[in-house]
């Protein structure tokens, strides 16, 4: 494996108008649901991260018809329940959303699929999809509930009501995938809201869903076997990847960046609000819709940023963006306080811990607890910076530290640059093109 270590030093302001890549949740739904549908499908602003293009392999190995035409990517469906059986194993890469959301896809069609992935998607754990989707009536064999995983799809799958035991979109979407090709009507219980994308993109696509509230828990109930239109799909801006250059922006003196075309679903949106709280100046402009998505410019200037206690209820709605988030908080003046974080333990890397250490090794002052970190605020001051920080094949990691070594006095060095393909392959020319 290749390593690709890579310095970011502090310098003047970031300014200037820019736009992010595609969304990378919407992207690879644009894709499964395209393959899933009858007819053309063309997507505009697709992400062509390595994470997605994992998925789209992988829909290309079971005999969708995928291919770039111009801007955009054009996709030749197969109908629900159409994916052929691949001749090998398929590799998922780095990417959780592509390997839970294809255990979805593929647990209702009958065809048997090996999934793969590197040493962190390795580690990742897939039980919370192989629970629901095995009452559904596919089979699995996996590694002691990690990759490598071997789906095999029922012939006629069982529709069930299934409360998720976390707030997690990639198993909601998993059993909303399995119902399209699944006889009857399969119901999914989501006592905290997760990013809404695929139920949005499902009903774009014509599928009979129903979406209600009881007793506080979102209620989505699918109705199968559905017949998927071919839609046109533009796929809004990543606010997961904004988050990066919003922060930078705050936390660089002088820094007036305007950032275009990001997702404001408010499934998504919980770092701008809570930022905005530690004082961030981020004016939204010229807010609207996009292909059913909410979205708009973001104008972010330089601000002190006062230290805040996080809710917990807020957490799914920015649940990429803690690393991040505790960048901008070690440079805020006070304490800020997170807590409900136990998730971050299983993403591609243990966020909670790769954070508190690679914070702590810049000069930061941090407190790591089983589901949150504490972060003592600098007041402003430049962190020491220093590394060479470990990324822990984690792009949000890698992507975070930058922006650290952005607002350091000596810069940070991270071990690893490669990682940050998986999502935002044009970030080190992005970040370039802000301080021109
Ligand atoms: O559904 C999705 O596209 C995603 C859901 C989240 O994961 P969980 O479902 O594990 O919370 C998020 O962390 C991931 O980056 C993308
Ligand atoms: C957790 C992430 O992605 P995934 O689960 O798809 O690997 C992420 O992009 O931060």
């Amino acid at each position: 494996m290749s390593t690709d270590q890579t310095t970011f030093p502090p310098g003047g302001p970031l300014r200037g108008t820019i736009t992010v890549p595609g969304d990378k949740s919407i992207s690879h739904r644009a894709l499964m649901l395209g393959a899933s549908a009858i007819g053309e499908t063309r997507i505009s602003g697709l992400l062509e991260g390595e994470d997605v293009i994992a998925t789209a392999a992988a829909l290309s190995a079971m005999g969708a018809n995928i291919a770039r035409d111009g801007e955009d990517w054009i996709v030749h469906g197969l109908g629900t329940g159409g994916l052929m059986q691949p001749t090998a194993p398929l590799d998922m890469g780095n990417s959780g959303t592509s390997t839970r959301l294809f255990a979805g896809l593929l647990a209702s069609q009958p065809i048997s699929v090996t999934l793969t992935g590197d040493a962190s998607l390795s580690r990742r754990p897939m039980g919370r999809v192989i629970a629901p989707l095995s009452q559904m009536g596919a089979a699995f064999k996996s590694r002691d509930g990690c990759l490598p995983m071997t789906i095999t799809g029922a012939a006629q799958a069982i529709p069930i009501t299934y409360r998720l035991p976390v707030a997690s979109a990639q198993v909601k979407s998993a059993v909303l995938l399995a119902a399209l090709n699944t006889a009857g009507t399969t119901t999914v219980i989501e006592p905290e809201a997760t990013r809404d994308h695929s139920e949005r993109m499902l009903r774009a696509f014509g599928a009979r869903i129903d979406i209600g509230e009881e007793d506080g828990a979102n209620v989505i109930r699918l109705n199968g076997e559905a017949d998927l239109r071919a839609q046109p799909i533009t796929v809004p801006g990543d606010p997961s990847s904004a988050a990066f250059f919003i922060t930078a922006a705050l936390l660089v003196e002088d820094s007036d960046l305007t950032i275009r075309n990001v997702g404001m679903n408010p499934t998504r949106a919980g770092l701008v609000d809570v930022l905005r709280d530690m004082g961030g100046a981020i004016e939204s402009v010229d807010a609207r819709e996009v292909g059913g998505e909410p979205v708009a410019d973001l104008r972010v200037r330089h601000s002190d940023l006062t230290g805040v206690d996080v809710d917990p209820a807020i957490a799914a709605s920015m649940i990429d963006e803690f690393p991040v988030l505790f960048v901008a908080a070690s440079l805020a003046h006070g304490t800020t306080r997170t807590s409900g974080l136990a998730e971050l333990r299983v993403k591609e890397s243990d966020r909670l811990s790769a954070m508190a250490t690679a914070l702590t090794a810049i000069g930061a002052r941090v407190e790591e607890r089983e589901d949150g970190l504490t972060v003592h605020g600098s007041g402003g001051e430049p962190l020491n910076g220093g590394g060479p920080i470990a990324t822990q094949l984690d792009h949000r990691i890698a992507m975070s530290m930058a922006v650290a070594g952005l607002a350091s006095r000596e810069g940070v060095t991270i071990d690893d640059a490669s990682p940050i393909g998986t999502s935002f392959p044009a970030f080190i020319d992005t970040l370039e093109r802000t301080r021109a």
